[in-house]
């Protein structure tokens, strides 16, 4: 059982934004003990100035809005919560063996969440320093990552999927799909990554501009699935798009993104 009166004086610390009981219901609802300390420790260090309302409830990870401080500035920050508990722990295996960055041979099953965090910090960091439109990575401790929130007034930029119809009234098409075939193409070679998880799900749309998230499962280009991997992400890409008139064939597409 949870220590009510333990977990309300987390969340007393935390300082979150939202006053209402029933918000911090959720709260309590949502986070384990574990996690509040780590959100606590996140906020003692400074980089968490207020915890923000939910912006994403999903199967293995939480994502909530939070007002942040970096280097003593402020930053909107996005609050990546993985439960600890997650049932699929079984589908990380094989995005985390494989990947030279990680010995796994010394990393428990208890430790396979906070190794997937800090996969995902790094993929991030890598993609962010090739130049490629992803949010750019704060810090990470635990289950927990923080980074640049995509939004404004705390709501974020939808992604292309909840755009749907409406994406081509806000956007070019044509130009939005060039300009993610140029950030792809940057991932490969420069970041020498795949993301391995790309759809309209993960692919963010920010003054028209594409950005990519969700760089948990991204893998370096010599993993071995690596290539089956990149022909899934160019399938989605080239199925989504197709319904907006774009038809490039995926044997261009991957020769394109790869340069040979
Ligand atoms: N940096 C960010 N800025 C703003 N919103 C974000 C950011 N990262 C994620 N989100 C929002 O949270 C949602 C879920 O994030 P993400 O895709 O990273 O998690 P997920 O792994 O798909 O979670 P799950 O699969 O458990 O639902 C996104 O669709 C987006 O709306
Ligand atoms: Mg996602």
């Amino acid at each position: 059982m949870k220590d009510i009166k333990r977990i309300e004086k987390l969340l007393d610390q935390l300082r979150i934004k939202e006053k209402d009981s029933e918000a911090r219901k959720i709260f309590a609802e949502v986070f384990d003990e574990r996690t509040l300390k780590t959100l606590y420790k996140l906020s003692a260090k400074g980089y968490i100035q207020a915890l923000g309302g939910v912006v994403s409830t999903g199967k293995e990870a939480n994502v909530f809005y939070a007002d942040g401080s970096i280097n003593g500035e402020f930053k909107p920050l996005a609050v990546k919560i993985y439960r600890i508990e997650t049932s699929e722990f079984f589908k990380m295996d094989e995005y985390l063996f494989g990947d030279r960055r990680f010995d796994m041979r010394r990393v428990s099953k208890k430790e396979l969440i906070f190794t997937w965090v800090e996969k995902e910090f790094r993929n991030l960091e890598r993609a962010f320093n090739a130049g490629v439109n992803v949010p750019e990575p704060y810090t990470y401790l635990k289950n927990v990552v923080l980074m640049e929130f995509l939004g404004e007034d705390e709501r974020p930029y939808p992604t292309i999927f909840e755009l749907k119809r409406d994406l081509s009234e806000v956007t070019d098409v044509e130009e939005l799909y060039s300009r993610i075939k140029e950030h792809l193409t940057r991932l490969y070679r420069k970041a020498e990554l795949v993301h391995a998880d790309l759809s309209e799900y993960n692919i963010v749309l920010k003054d028209n501009d594409p950005y990519f998230i969700d760089m948990g499962q991204a893998v370096l280009t010599d993993h071995p699935l690596a290539n089956s991997y990149l022909e899934r992400d160019l399938r989605n890409l080239i199925r989504f798009f197709s319904r907006y008139g774009i038809k490039e064939s995926f044997e261009e597409l991957i020769s394109s993104v790869k340069g040979d």
